[in-house]
């Protein structure tokens, strides 16, 4: 496939989950988008060129595009559930998605393109993101991995292109090629990552660790030109200590596979993120990942008893006990780490019996505020369920929307609770007395099962939802329970704000999506209309949103992680002294700078 046959639009079939899906707006949500002012925009003139750098440009453009392309290497195969590894992919070839690494194709040389040395920023000749790997970089690479796991054709390097935020989304249909890697590598093992990073450090190539490609925080565009490290081919169940509990999961496991390799034995990991059909192990330790189960099962990086790091500088083994006084917790220091001091090639996770009992229900109270009272006091209190979170007025009101929730329901906030284990009646009746007491009312099992049912299903709304013009985001934080409703208003007051002097109203919905003994992550999706600009309409009310956060006393990041988009709001969170701290790290692991330039922290 060259570069003109690639069709731009419409992304999400190849690169996320099952491409053969399609999610169709529901009339209700198409409604409310008209009521926002969401005009569906004209489609391109038929035949009419496209104005840009080349006569082999793809086209861009709203809407059209059918089928998807760029799976990437990581596009995988992770849809399918039925604990399929991923790579390979003659099936998702058959559907024109190119879904993992190379059945033997080879690196290409010679492309018109390859004519670009390699360097520290300021050495590469201003050629843009469209130059592919020189001669002499790809054959470091080749001489590292082999002929067969190096590619700089364009199908690899378009899929290997950014991660999966509305703004690139946007980026991606208006074919903007800045942040394409000049060439992908699937290395295979430990070593062939140690190997190629060694390599990479002394010939100063950049490179960034590919695993999901779900990324929301700009994590996969690094401020130089780089070689994406697609890591699909780490797919591996190694160990499973039944005793202890414990299972070494390779870093490109995608969540789905590793739970049906674990399911096989009967065990869980119990992490669900919404992007579950598309992330994977170490992308998940990478961003310190939480899912949607995290009440009851915790946070990736509490799942996580050990990592094993390869560095420019060799390798890092970490987690011989399940704790330890013997100096800080360095596991705690590479998760997070986003690719800047390592890459993660396997991690130690804990496992728990996969669930016997299944019970989702919904609970509704008055206000907001009354829900959030009684929530807290599960978290502070117990018993905690599985499952906890509570929607705002305007989110419940949208959910009210279809027919499925809350059948009847009389407004007021709606809570979502699941169980899941062994023996739920026990903890389902203690949990269902807090709640009463609290002043919440059953909406019984119907809610919470239609929730469990589209608990994947948004991000196939985001192509419709662009198509139709909306511009579709969320913004997400966490902070301590005295200071939540304050962080609630202030950045529903910043976005309402922003939007609306761009002239498009927003519709600001909110949910509590993960509890803690001392408080809560808050979790804001954004509906407008979208402008002539939406990157920049999108940039303008992002930034107010960051600044409310900070001056609301919450972290600028829960889960999504800090990428590029969040590296100066984290700055000013952490202070400069621990950047400077962060940074020292960064100089002996990785002192040719090649990991992730860009990515988490400043370039030094
Ligand atoms: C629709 C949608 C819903 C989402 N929902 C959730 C959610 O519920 N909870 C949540 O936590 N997140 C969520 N996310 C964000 C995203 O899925 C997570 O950040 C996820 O953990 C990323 O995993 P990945 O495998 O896709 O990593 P990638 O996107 O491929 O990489 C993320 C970053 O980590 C680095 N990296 C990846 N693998 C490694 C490795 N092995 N070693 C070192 N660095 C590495 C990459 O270079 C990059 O900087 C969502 C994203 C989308 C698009």
């Amino acid at each position: 496939m060259s570069e003109s046959d690639l069709p731009v639009v419409q992304l999400t079939p190849g690169r996320w989950g099952d491409p053969a899906r399609t999610v169709e707006l529901p009339a209700a949500a198409l409604a409310a988008l008209q009521h926002l002012g969401v005009r569906r925009p004209a489609a391109p003139v038929e035949g009419k060129e496209s104005e840009g750098p080349g006569a082999d440009e793809p086209t861009a453009g709203p809407g059209g595009g059918a089928g998807g392309n760029a799976g990437g290497g990581a596009g995988g195969n992770a849809g399918g559930g039925a604990g399929g590894s991923a790579g390979g992919g003659a099936g998702d070839k058959a559907r024109g998605v190119f879904a993992g690494p190379p059945g033997g194709e080879g690196v290409r040389f010679g492309s018109e393109e390859s004519r670009v040395g390699w360097g520290q920023p300021g050495d590469v000749p201003e050629v843009g993101a469209r130059a592919v790997a020189d001669r002499a970089v790809l054959g470091a690479l080749v001489e590292v991995l082999g002929d067969k796991w190096v590619r700089a054709d364009w199908e690899a390097r378009w899929g290997h292109t950014r991660g999966y935020s509305t703004a690139d989304l946007l980026k991606f249909r208006a074919a903007d090629r800045a942040d394409v890697p000049a060439a992908v590598v699937y290395p295979g093992s430990h070593d062939d990552v140690l190997r190629l990073l060694e390599r990479c450090a002394a010939d100063r190539i950049a490179v960034v660790p590919y695993a999901g490609g779900t990324s929301v925080v700009g994590g996969l565009a690094p401020s130089r030109r780089f070689v994406a490290v697609d890591l699909s081919r780490l797919d591996q169940l190694v160990e499973l200590d039944e005793v202890s509990r414990t299972a070494r999961l390779q870093a490109g496991v995608r969540g789905t596979a590793a739970e049906a390799m674990l399911a096989e034995r009967g065990y869980t990991l119990g992490h669900f993120p919404q992007s579950y059909e598309g992330a994977s192990i170490g992308g998940y330790a990478a961003t310190r990942s939480s899912g949607q189960s995290s009440a009851g099962y915790g946070r990736f990086d509490q799942m996580v008893v050990g990592l094993t790091v390869a560095t420019p500088r060799g390798t890092i083994e970490l987690g011989r006990a399940p704790m330890s006084a013997a100096g800080p917790d360095l596991r705690q220091l590479w998760l997070g780490s986003e690719g800047a001091f390592g890459i993660i090639t396997s991690v130690v996770v804990r496992i728990r019996p996969r669930p016997v009992e299944r019970f989702f229900e919904g609970w509704r109270f008055g206000t907001f505020e009354q829900g959030l009272d009684a929530i807290r006091r599960l978290a502070q209190d117990g018993p905690l369920p599985t499952v906890l979170r509570l929607s705002d007025e305007a989110e419940t009101a949208v959910n009210l929307a279809d027919p499925d929730v809350l059948a009847g329901g009389a407004g007021g906030v709606l809570a979502i609770v699941g169980f899941e284990g062994s023996a739920t009646a026990v903890r389902r009746a203690a949990v269902a007395e807090v709640l009463t007491a609290a002043g919440g009312e059953s909406a019984g099992p119907g809610p919470g099962e239609t929730w469990r049912q589209g608990r994947y299903r948004a991000p196939y709304l985001r192509d419709p939802l662009l198509d139709e013009g909306a511009l579709v985001e969320t913004v997400e934080t966490a902070g301590f329970w005295s200071k939540v409703p304050e962080l609630k208003t202030a950045v529903t007051a910043a976005l309402v704000k922003s939007l609306s002097e761009s002239g498009t109203p927003p519709l600001v919905l909110c949910h509590v999506s993960h509890v803690y003994e001392t408080g809560a992550s808050l979790y804001f999706t954004v509906v407008c209309a979208q402008t002539d600009d939406p990157l920049a309409q999108w940039r303008r009310a992002k930034t107010a949103a960051n600044e409310a956060i900070g001056r609301a006393g919450g972290t600028i990041t829960h889960h999504h992680g800090v990428g590029t988009d969040h590296r100066e709001a984290y700055q000013e969170e952490i202070g400069p002294l621990a950047v400077e701290a962060l940074q020292a790290v960064k100089r002996v692991l990785d002192p040719a700078a090649v990991l992730n330039p860009g990515i988490l922290l400043p370039e030094r």
